[in-house]
Formats: structure tokens, sequence, C-alpha cells
């Protein structure tokens, strides 16, 4: 062998221990591959068929390292065609390890002699299989990724430098954009504004400052100019490079908010219709909380009038009966004594009628605190009209009874002041004791009442112990002022009249005007009965004036009838003429029937200027300057001074009939009438003798030189009927006959 061409067997034992430490060192799998069995293989490609030594490899088939013969055929059918060119074949393919398990391996084939394939081939590998999966697993993701991105229910943007880098197709459709056309848009382009913009770039950008992902709604404008409402959350795609940009999920929330929107509307309207509700409801119960008071005030003062006196305070009469009943169950349950003042204050009228109804009320309210102060806190001091109180006075017995009415008298003595008046007001007061002198409210009060009438029987300013002859005697007065409160409104009232006639010629010039009463039960009561009575009560001033006009009324009918002359007399009560109003209600009467004044002749009894000459001097005047003639009742029983007579200028004296009915048989009474006749034809005074009877009678009379008669001897008082007019017509007085004296 020559030493140039022959390579020394050292050599190649080098060449192949290199090649071996090649082939042993790499981490590829090496193996040839001849008559598709492997003839050699390094450690690497016997390592990753799982086999523990390369020599295990050997012999191999090439198809058991491959999934299946098909497989392996495919594959072989495509290396060789490549390697046949001399090219190597490289694929990736799923082969088989030793243990069965497949997996993905890196293959490169080529042919060790392209010009010779018999010589075989030379393979490497490499385990791809972590690769593979890893690569599948990443695709998948991706894949999964895509989807989600393209079937999102939620607009995704990628923003880089406020310009939109990748969007959606949620988003584009949101915005009614087609596929792609949003790409490299600005923002600003399907913001609502630019404001709108700038509002959200500056939030956003201020919060992606801080790494923050950034939330917020922000007014987006549609393709078509609409608007859309999302909610908008952003991050940044990588916090350590702002420049990456940023990746928008926006949901569009336009109909949320709107609906939102119309539920706080409808929430804001129900809110406003409960607030009007409350509001109304707060309202209705103020309303009727103050109904409510008002109510209960009402009713406290429909309590408090009806049973309280309004002017005084004091308990009135139903109060009264009350107490009274829960103090006679006490006494009577206790054995403890109980008395009732009954206390009416003397001539109080007078002062309503003279200084006024003002003073009147103040007066009685100065009375009222007086009794009070008089009785002890328990006893009760009511009002029970215009000037009566009743004081119930629980465990008082006649002695205790009798102090207390001593001390009313030693009050009722110290003068009140109201203005500039000073007035006293005595009282007239009737005891009555429970149980002797009633064993109930009524009858004990009654009692009292009576016993009070009688304290003003016997003269008033004084008080009296009910004793039962007293009920007796009251009853018929009681009843009677009852009944007259309702004789003029039920017309029980009439007027009768009695002839003057003039005893010289018999000729009646004057008639006098009788008052009658026929009550439906009681029956006729004389006027001597029930004018005390109405004169006691101020009834008198109501009757007194109808009276006065009736009387002026009939006497103008009867001169409409012919009997032009005739005049007539009224009674006037003490109590009348002491009404300084009195001189104008008669010319007022006068003049509404056209009646002149000398027609009318005014009969006043002798004691109306006892008490108060000077007023009454006033009266008489004020009268007689009007032309009314006025005349002296029942002259000769009372107490006229002659100096009286004269100054009072009386027109005619009447004598009383006690005087006349026993001129026949009595020498004094003659003298007295006779006196009476010259003292007044003295004065110049006309007489007239009341109640003559018989011719006797008036023969005297006529001796005497009385004018005027008036008996039963000529007539009774008539009511004023065809048997009257006629008696007159036949005694009239002939026109010139007529004369003022
Ligand atoms: N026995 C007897 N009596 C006769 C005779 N002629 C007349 N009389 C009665 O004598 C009374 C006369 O009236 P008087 O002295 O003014 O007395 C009256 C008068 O003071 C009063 N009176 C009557 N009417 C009124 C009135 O309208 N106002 C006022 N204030 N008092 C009146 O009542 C008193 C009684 O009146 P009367 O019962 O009508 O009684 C009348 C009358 O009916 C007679 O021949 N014999």
């Amino acid at each position: 062998m020559h030493s140039s061409n022959t390579v020394s067997l050292d050599a190649i034992e080098r060449i192949l221990r290199e090649q071996h430490s090649l082939l042993g060192s790499t981490g590829l799998g090496i193996a040839f591959v001849r008559q598709q069995e492997i003839v050699s293989c390094n450690d690497r490609c016997a390592e990753i068929f799982g086999h523990g030594a390369a020599h295990e490899m050997l012999g191999r088939h090439g198809a058991s390292l491959h999934p299946d013969e098909k497989t392996f055929r495919r594959l072989r059918r495509r290396a060789r065609l490549h390697m046949a060119q001399g090219l190597t074949f490289r694929t990736e393919s799923q082969l088989r390890r030793h243990d069965g398990a497949l997996f993905w391996g890196g293959i490169t084939g080529r042919l060790i002699n392209p010009a010779a394939p018999g010589e075989g081939s030379i393979w490497t590998l490499d385990d791809i299989d972590e690769q593979r999966q890893a690569q599948a697993l990443l695709s998948t993701a991706l894949r999964e990724k895509q989807l989600l991105f393209d079937h999102a229910s939620v607009g995704i943007i990628f923003m880089r430098r406020g310009h939109l880098t990748r969007c959606n197709g949620h988003f584009e459709t949101m915005l009614g954009y087609g596929p792609g056309e949003l790409i490299g848009t600005s923002a600003r382009d399907w913001f609502a504004s630019t404001a709108e913009w700038e509002r959200i770039e500056e939030n956003f950008t201020r919060q992606l400052a801080v790494g923050l992902s950034s939330e917020g709604e922000m007014m987006l404008s549609r393709k078509d100019g609409g608007t859309v409402i999302c909610e908008v959350r952003c991050k940044l795609i990588d916090a350590n490079d702002p420049d990456q940009g940023t990746i928008w999920i926006t949901v569009d929330i336009t109909e949320r908010t709107q609906a939102q929107a119309a539920l706080a509307k409808v929430h804001e309207q129900l809110e406003q219709q409960v607030r009007d509700r409350t509001r109304e409801l707060s309202a209705t119960v103020e309303d009727l909380h103050r109904e409510m008071a008002d109510r209960k005030r009402d009713q406290d003062r429909i309590y408090w009038l009806a049973h309280y006196d309004p002017l005084t305070g004091l308990p009135n009469r139903t109060l009264l009966a009350d107490r009274s009943t829960q103090a006679i169950q006490l006494a009577r349950d206790n054995g403890t004594p109980l008395a009732a003042i009954f206390l009416d204050l003397d001539h109080f009228k007078h002062v309503n009628d003279s200084l006024g109804h003002r003073v009147g009320d103040t007066l009685l309210v100065q009375i009222a605190k007086r009794l009070r102060s008089v009785v002890r806190e328990k006893d009760t001091v009511s009002r029970i009209g215009g000037d009566e109180f009743v004081l119930l006075l629980p465990g008082a017995n006649a002695h205790g009874a009798a102090r207390v009415a001593d001390k009313l008298l030693e009050a009722s003595r110290q003068p009140y002041q109201i203005d500039h008046h000073e007035l006293t007001m005595a009282p007239s007061m009737g005891i009555a004791l429970y149980p002797q002198d009633g064993m109930d409210f009524d009858t004990l009060t009654q009692s009292a009442d009576v016993a009070m009438y009688h304290a003003k029987l016997d003269g008033r300013n004084t008080f009296r112990f009910f004793t039962p002859e007293m009920r007796a005697q009251s009853l018929r007065a009681l009843q009677l002022e009852n009944a007259l409160r309702r004789a003029l409104e039920r017309d029980e009232l009439q007027l009768h009249y009695q002839p003057q006639v003039r005893i010289r010629t018999g000729r009646v010039h004057s008639v006098e005007a009788l008052l009658r009463w026929n009550h439906p039960k009681l029956g006729p009561i004389s006027p001597a009965e029930f004018i005390p009575v109405a004169e006691d009560t101020g009834q008198i001033l109501q009757i007194g004036e109808w009276v006065l006009r009736n009387a002026v009324r009939q006497l103008k009918a009867w001169r409409l009838a012919g009997l032009t002359e005739l005049k007539v007399a009224v009674n006037l009560s003490a109590i009348q003429f002491h009404q300084p109003q009195l001189p104008d209600l008669v010319s007022q009467i006068l003049h509404a029937a056209a009646v002149p004044p000398d027609a009318l002749e005014l009969e006043l009894t002798e004691g109306v200027a006892v008490n108060d000459p000077r007023t009454a001097t006033e009266t008489m005047d004020q009268l007689r300057s009007r032309g009314v003639r006025l005349s002296i009742d029942d002259f000769g029983t009372g107490y006229s001074s002659l100096s009286q007579l004269k100054r009072f200028q009386i027109y005619k004296l009447k004598i009383d009939q006690s005087f006349v009915q026993d001129l026949d048989h009595d020498g004094n009474d003659r003298a007295i009438v006779s006196a009476i006749i010259r003292m007044a034809q003295a004065l110049g005074m006309q007489t007239t003798a009341e109640g003559v009877e018989t011719e006797a009678q008036l023969q005297f009379l006529r001796d005497m030189g009385c004018d005027e008669a008036q008996g039963y001897y000529f007539s009774r008082p008539l009511p004023p009927g065809d048997d009257l007019l006629q008696f007159l017509r036949s005694r009239q007085a002939p026109a010139f006959s007529s004369s003022r004296r």
C-alpha cells in the first residue's frame, strides 16, 4: 500500500472515535438506516425512543418507530422523493417510543450516497414533543382569544396614541361601522364631542399614570350620528411600556342608561307623588288636628256656655242644678245640712233703664265678684236670671245661712263705683233649708224664691226663711209671673173702656182704658192682681206701651167713627213714669195715630212723686208741654201735698172709689170727698169720682160740685164693641162744649 494513498488504520480509528464522540455529544438523535432497519444510532437516539442504550435500537425496523404502517410508508415515500435528488428531507412527524407512547419528532434525512441509495440513509431526530404541545396550546389559546375577540358581547378596542389600532366586530356594530372601517381612526372621530373626548382622555391619562385601570362612562357617536353611551374599562397593554397603547372594553349601556333614566324619572315621579301625598296627608293630618282642637275648643266653649253665665262667669242654672243634686245627695248620705239662698237685687231694672245696659252689666259683674268673696270656696254662687242669684251652701244650717245672708247684706252696703256713678244695690233674699223646705233642686230653689218674694213684700233689703204658708201665697204670684211672660205674644190681653160722665150734662167726654187679662187656664185675672206682678218683673214697661198704643189707636178709630171730641185716659205705672224716654214714647204713639195730645190723659198714682219729686216734676213738665193731660188716680189714698199738686199742674183728681162707696152712710167719707172737690176747685183742677154705683152717690157728688163720675151706675168697663159705641154715641159730647176745663 502506497503511503500517500493509504490511510493508516490508526488514522481511521481516530476518525471513527472522533465521529463517535461527535455523534455522542450532539443533542440530536442520529441513526443510520439501511434496508429500513437501524444499523447504527447514537445514545441520544436510543434515549429519545425510550431505550437504555444505542445497541438496543439496532435492527429495529423503521415502521416500528412510527405510529402505524400507513404513516411510516407515506413518510418514506415523501422522503425518498426528496432524498433521491440529493436533498435533505425535513419533516415533523409523530413517532412511537419503545413503550408505545407517541411523541413529536423533528426529522431530517439524507441519503449517504444519492447515487447509491442502497448504501443507506442518515437520519437526525429531535424530540420536539414539548415544543409541539406548547405550540398547540398556544394556537388553541390564540384561537380561543380570537373567538372571544370576534364574538364578545362587549366592544374591544386597542388604542395607541389616540388612534384605534384594532377593534372587534361588536365595537364596529355598536358604532354602525363596517369591518375594518375604524382602524386608524382618531378617537375624536367617534366621540360624541371633543369636550367629551378630552374629559375621558384626561381622566384615563390621570388614572393610568398611577398604574390603575381606568373606568368611566363616555358618550360616543355612531356613524349615522346617533349617540351611544358606553361603560368603559381601560388598561395599559404593558404597564412598563405605555407606548404599547391601551385596551378598552366597552359596554353599550345606552338602553340601560335610558332605562335607568326612565326608571329614575318614574322613581322621581313616584317620589314626587309620595312627597305630594305625604304633604297632602300631613296637611290633612294637620287639618284634622286643627279640627279636633277646634272641636275640642268648641265643645269646651259649648260646655262653658251651657253651664256658665257669659257675663259674670258664674255657674248658670244648669250647673247649679247639677251641683245641687250632688250636694243634696251628699247631705242625705252624710246627714249634713244644706241651705240655698235665692237673692234678687232690689230695683236693679232702674239701673239698666236709667244708666243703660253697659253700666247694668258692669254692676252685675262687680256684684257677682262681691257675692263670691263673701262665701266659702266650696259654696256655689250662680246667676240664674237678670238680677237673680242662687247661693248653694253645703253644710250650712239655718244659723249658718242667716250668717251668710247677714254678711251679704253687710257687703251690699258698700257702694259700687262704675265710671262716675256711685251705686248701691240692696238684695232681697230667701233662704230654704234641706230637707225640710225641699228634697230636690227644684223644690229647694222654689222655696228660696218664695221666701225671697216675701222678703221683698216685707220691705226689701232683707232676708226671710221659707215657711210652708208662704208657698200657698207665692204660688199664685209665681204662676202669674210666668203666665204673664207669654200673655202679650199669645194675645191674651185686652182693653176695656169705662166712660167718664160729666155729672152736669150727662155727656161722656172721655173713657178710661182698663186692662183685662183672660188666661186660657187661670181665667180672667184682675189688673189689681197682675199689675203689681208685672211691675215687679219689669214686664209692666212692655205691657204699658202696648196699652198706650192700643188705647190711642182705639181712640183714633172712635174719632174717625164720629166721636170726634172723645178723649182717653190711660193708667200709668210708677215704673213707666220713671222711664226717661216716656215723653218721647207718648209723642211718638200719638203722632203715629194722628191723635192730638190733649185727647190723652195719663192717670198717675199719688206715689209717683214721692221718691224723686224733682225727676217726676221734669217728666210731668215735659208731658204737659207736649199737650198731654195728667190726672192723679185713687186720690186720697196716698200722700200728695198740696204744694206738689200745684207744682205738677195736675189737670184732674180722681177720687178713690173707697171714699165713694160709703158716701151714703159714712159721714167721714162724705167730708173727705167734699174736701177733695173743694180743694181741687180751689187749685183749678177737675174732679172725677170713681166707683159710682148709685143715684144717691151721684146726687151727693153733683151737690158737691164734682165734675165727672165713673162707675157701674153708668156703665161697667166694656170691650170696644157695638154696645160701647152705642153708649158713647148716645152721650156724645157736643163739639162746641169741648173745653180744656
Ligand atoms: N166696685 C166697683 N168698681 C168699679 C166700678 N167702676 C169701675 N170700677 C173698677 O175700678 C177700677 C178703676 O180703676 P183704677 O182705680 O184706675 O184701678 C185700676 C188701675 O190702678 C189698675 N189698672 C187697670 N188697667 C191698668 C193699666 O192699663 N195700666 C196700669 N198701670 N194699671 C191699670 O188696676 C186697677 C183695677 O182695675 P180694674 O180691676 O179694672 O178696676 C177698675 C174698674 O173696673 C164700680 O162702680 N164699682
